[in-house]
């Protein structure tokens, strides 16, 4: 055992970590798209069908995702998108994740419009609910919950897709509430204010991420920019209950809007209640 006892699997394979994805096994395929770190392509990795993320360096600190790596391979939750691992040895750096064959839920949620059912809807929130609260018992912050980070399977569950991600986005269009890219539409009071994230604030997240899941992802405020949502929000007005929304979920979307976090429910009774619903 080396002194610090951390770099224990180091001796065992000296040279390797057991997050690191050997380049010879991986495959690329088509392009599924372009997020916040570069392109992202289709694979093969281990007779898995994957989704890889080559980092863009300018986009990423890749040193402190290294670190982050070992965590996120620990989160592991069947509605959370699975991190196989990391290839670091060659440049750029790419992400293997586990492939979601439906694509992001925003994008399904428009390609469904009409066809949706309230019991799809509710499964969907219920999925989603599922992963945030096993996030919020491993005290593990998203910081940016909202539709268009969660993926559909090929059976169509919802899983939580990229959480905890923004830490590593050196985009300060994207990471300072004042900017244009910011996720205002989505954020807690006190998170626009003083950047205060917390499961508390993801919870807020989640209220509206209902919102677009009963309005068949349909855009919050659509009307109003940023500045105006703030001031709405201010003045103690909130989004209006969806048409497809039950009077229980537009209740429960409002519980997750409360002004104070204390005053929010936790991930934990938000799955107890939609499991409840979803077994009327
Ligand atoms: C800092 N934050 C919050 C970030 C950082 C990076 C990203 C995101 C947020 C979210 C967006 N994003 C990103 C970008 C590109 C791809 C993926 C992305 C897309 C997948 N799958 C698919 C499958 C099909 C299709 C598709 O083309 N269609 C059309 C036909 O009908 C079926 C669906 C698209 N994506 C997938 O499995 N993963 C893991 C990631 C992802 C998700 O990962 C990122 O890479």
């Amino acid at each position: 055992i080396s002194k610090d006892g951390s770099s224990f699997q180091n001796i065992l394979e000296p040279g390797k970590d057991h997050w690191e994805v050997d380049p010879e096994e991986l495959t690329l395929g088509e392009e599924l798209g372009c997020g916040q770190f570069g392109l992202v392509l289709e694979g093969r990795w281990k007779d898995m069908k994957v989704a890889v993320k080559m980092i863009r360096e300018e986009c990423m600190s890749d040193e402190e995702f290294k670190e982050e790596a070992r965590v996120m391979m620990r989160l592991s939750h069947c509605k959370l998108v699975k991190l196989h691992g990391v290839c670091t040895q060659r440049s750029p750096m790419c992400l293997v994740f586990e492939f979601m064959e439906n694509g992001c839920l925003s994008d399904y949620l428009r390609a469904k419009k009409g066809c949706l059912s309230q019991d799809v809807m509710l499964k969907m929130c219920l999925d989603v609910s599922d992963g945030m609260a096993y996030l919020e018992s491993s005290n593990f912050i998203h910081r940016d919950l909202a539709a268009r980070n969660c993926l559909v399977s090929q059976n169509n569950e919802v899983k939580v897709s990229d959480f905890g991600m923004t830490r590593f986005v050196l985009d300060d269009q994207y990471t300072s509430s004042q900017c244009s890219k910011f996720p205002v539409k989505w954020s807690a009071p006190e998170v626009i204010r003083y950047c205060k994230f917390s499961s508390k604030s993801d919870v807020w997240s989640f209220g509206v991420l209902m919102w677009e899941v009963y309005n068949e992802g349909r855009l919050p405020y659509e009307n109003l920019s940023n500045a105006e949502v703030v001031e709405s929000l201010n003045a103690g007005l909130r989004l209006l209950k969806p048409r497809m929304a039950p009077d229980a979920i537009h209740k429960l979307m409002e519980w997750c809007w409360k002004e104070k976090p204390e005053d929010r429910p936790s991930f934990a009774l938000i799955l107890h209640e939609l499991g409840y619903l979803s077994d009327l």
